[in-house]
């Protein structure tokens, strides 16, 4: 049992591309990573040194926001405004106050919040106080939670009025030789529903009210020093335990705001929830713009369009299945928009139906990829102007569908084949393994040596376990990940195609593809698919196969449709594969015939 992310921090460099050289670098004494910093002496002693090699860290984005945006909003909620420097304040407070009960550097403290003021307080206080902070998926159930809790060692939970009960349950099935972590509830006075805490209890705001405002920060002794720890989906397998040091954030953070052209004083829309890899870094960015976060507790399309008009929402991200939402959203609770709302969409891939879907209604989109261990998006589908404007709309929405090119802060990003380790061609057909080195990469997975090895490897490479291709104009797009291709007599099908024609039904509303045991070809796509309100019952299964006929070839097209009401998904919202993988184990081998029947599970 761990309470500290001690045993992860500075790993040797991987081994990168030499570029090649003629002459001698006038630097060539120069120190290439920092060891003992001297002060520089002349020009034989030329590198690191003191005032160049102070850790990065994006905290000092908070203090700076104070000084240059300090009377302007901060974040919003309901009719609560703060303004910079009162989160400057309030998160001096934390810190203070989290020492004071004992956290210190290394600790692990958890947050079970929605989008509220107090999540965005945490991503600077808690590290402030030199703890890591470890954002939980709110939508977990009381088992996983409890597995996390007991993984990470945390000392002490911040919890949400409605995730009271959750938590209770999870610390109850803590072994009894686990020190239970000390539980601080968030209460939330907008929300009537929820209690008061019982008179004598140290809530938050409590907790804030002992801190000192004026606190000396603890800055991290390194950049390497972890600040946050986030579990994975739990997509795949089970979630993992991914740690980001403070050069790591301060990075991503940068490379966000400039890959999507933020402007000074944005109104940010928290619609994608900060527990999922810190909402993509841009709590922190925020921060640097001196941006309005305006937050947001349930997500549904009538909320999120009321308050895009109420406050002139400029930006939001959110993941593809909120974007579905948004685009399919019934006449009643769409308003149109007033302004420009730019949207950023990742973590699944988003059909190009959607996207254009989204797009005809007003949304200005922008797409791109990341995984929790790059802490964000490493990858974006960065927009040629002059060249795709122009193009019909179905063209465009094809193209924005592909994950894209490496972001500026990324250095290397390829696609390889497993076996030889090198490039495919760039013939957009050719599957291989995503690949990608970067600042931002983990340090590590918590306690998880091997599983650290085998996504980090020795030819200094981040194994993304996503499959994909690199078209001829040097954008990537995801075909599968690793465990979802279909394999169809030997010939590889990438669900996430099929998918995207799926998508283009006008009466389909959600679809997902897996493989589906067959007798004769090992592998036949079966198709999962919910209808859109007023299509339900009238679509049959042949005509789906008709539709997908039309539009790729033969072996692609699925060979079972099988309907649902909804299709399950993760906490983050994303489809449940594996759910539907094993439902179509389970229906048995496809046998010759099939395809004609219409099936409803
Ligand atoms: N734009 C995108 N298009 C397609 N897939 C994406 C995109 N962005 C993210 N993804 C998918 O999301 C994955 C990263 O998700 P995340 O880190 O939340 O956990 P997970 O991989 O879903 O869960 P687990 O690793 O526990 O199975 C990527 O590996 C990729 O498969």
């Amino acid at each position: 049992m761990v309470s500290t992310v001690g045993n992860l921090g500075r790993i040797q460099p991987p081994r990168c591309r030499q570029v090649a050289t003629t002459s001698p670098s006038p630097f060539a004494q120069g120190k290439a990573y920092p060891g003992r910093l001297r002060p520089p002496r002349g020009t034989g002693n030329l590198g690191a040194n003191p005032a160049n090699s102070c850790p990065l860290t994006p905290l000092g984005f908070l203090e700076r926001a104070a000084t240059v945006f300090g009377d302007c909003p901060s974040v919003v909620y309901h009719d609560t405004v703060f303004t910079w420097s009162q989160t400057h304040r309030r998160c001096l407070r934390l810190a203070s106050a989290l020492v004071s009960l004992g956290i210190s550097r290394g600790d692990i403290v958890s947050v079970l919040l929605p989008n509220v003021p107090a999540m965005y307080e945490m991503h600077f206080g808690v590290p402030m106080s030199g703890a890591v902070l470890n954002t939980i998926n709110t939508r977990l159930d009381a088992r996983t939670v409890s597995v996390l809790l007991r993984h990470s060692g945390s000392k002490l939970v911040f919890v949400d009025p409605s995730c009271l009960p959750l938590t209770r349950d999870a610390l109850k099935q803590l072994p009894p030789e686990h020190p239970a972590p000390s539980v601080i509830p968030v209460e939330d006075p907008h929300e009537k529903e929820f209690p008061a805490a019982p008179p004598g209890t140290l809530t938050y705001e409590l907790l804030l009210d002992k801190g000192d405002p004026e606190f000396e920060w603890v800055r991290p002794a390194s950049e390497w020093d972890p600040m946050v720890l986030n579990y994975t989906s739990g997509t795949t397998s089970a979630p993992k335990g991914v740690v980001h040091c403070h050069r790591g954030i301060f990075l991503i953070t940068l490379d966000w705001l400039v890959e999507w052209s933020m402007p000074q004083r944005p109104t940010y829309l928290w619609t994608l929830p900060m527990f999922h890899a810190n909402g993509w870094s841009f709590p922190w960015g925020m921060a640097v713009v001196g941006g309005t976060n305006v937050c947001l507790r349930r997500v549904n399309a009538g909320a999120v369009y009321a308050t895009i008009a109420r406050r002139g929402v400029t930006h939001l991200c959110c993941a593809p299945v909120v974007l579905n939402m948004l685009a399919n959203a019934p006449e009643g609770s769409r308003r149109p928009l007033a302004g420009k709302v730019r949207v950023l969409t990742a973590g699944a891939p988003p059909p190009a139906a959607v996207l254009q879907r989204a797009e005809a209604i007003g949304f200005e989109i922008s797409h791109g990829y990341g995984l929790t261990e790059t802490a964000g998006l490493a990858v974006s589908c960065t927009w040629k102007k002059e060249e795709w404007d122009t193009l019909p709309a179905p063209e465009r929405a094809r193209i924005k569908a592909r994950q894209g090119v490496r972001t500026p802060g990324t250095p290397d990003l390829d696609v390889i084949d497993g076996e030889t380790g090198r490039s495919v061609p760039r013939d957009g057909s050719t599957m291989g393994e995503i690949v990608l080195r970067g600042g931002y990469v983990m340090l590590g997975y918590l306690n998880d040596g091997e599983a650290t090895a085998a996504a980090i490897r020795d030819d200094g490479w981040f194994y993304t376990g996503d499959v994909g291709v690199m078209h001829l104009d040097g954008y990537v797009e995801i075909r599968d990940r690793s465990k979802d291709v279909i394999i169809n007599a030997g010939e590889n099908i990438s669900s996430v195609e099929v998918e995207s024609v799926l998508y283009g039904h006008p009466a389909v509303n959600e679809a997902a593809v897996v493989a589906r045991p067959d007798e004769l070809r090992g592998e036949t796509p079966c198709a999962f698919v919910s209808l859109k309100e007023d299509a339900a019952g009238m679509v049959t299964a042949a005509d789906v196969m008709a539709w997908c006929r039309e539009r790729m070839p033969q072996y692609m097209v699925p060979r079972t449709v099988v309907f649902r009401a909804e299709l399950p998904k993760t906490s983050t919202g994303k489809i449940q594969k594996y759910v539907l993988r094993n439902i179509a184990r389970d229906m048995g081998p496809a046998r010759k015939g099939d395809d004609r029947s219409s099936t409803r599970v």
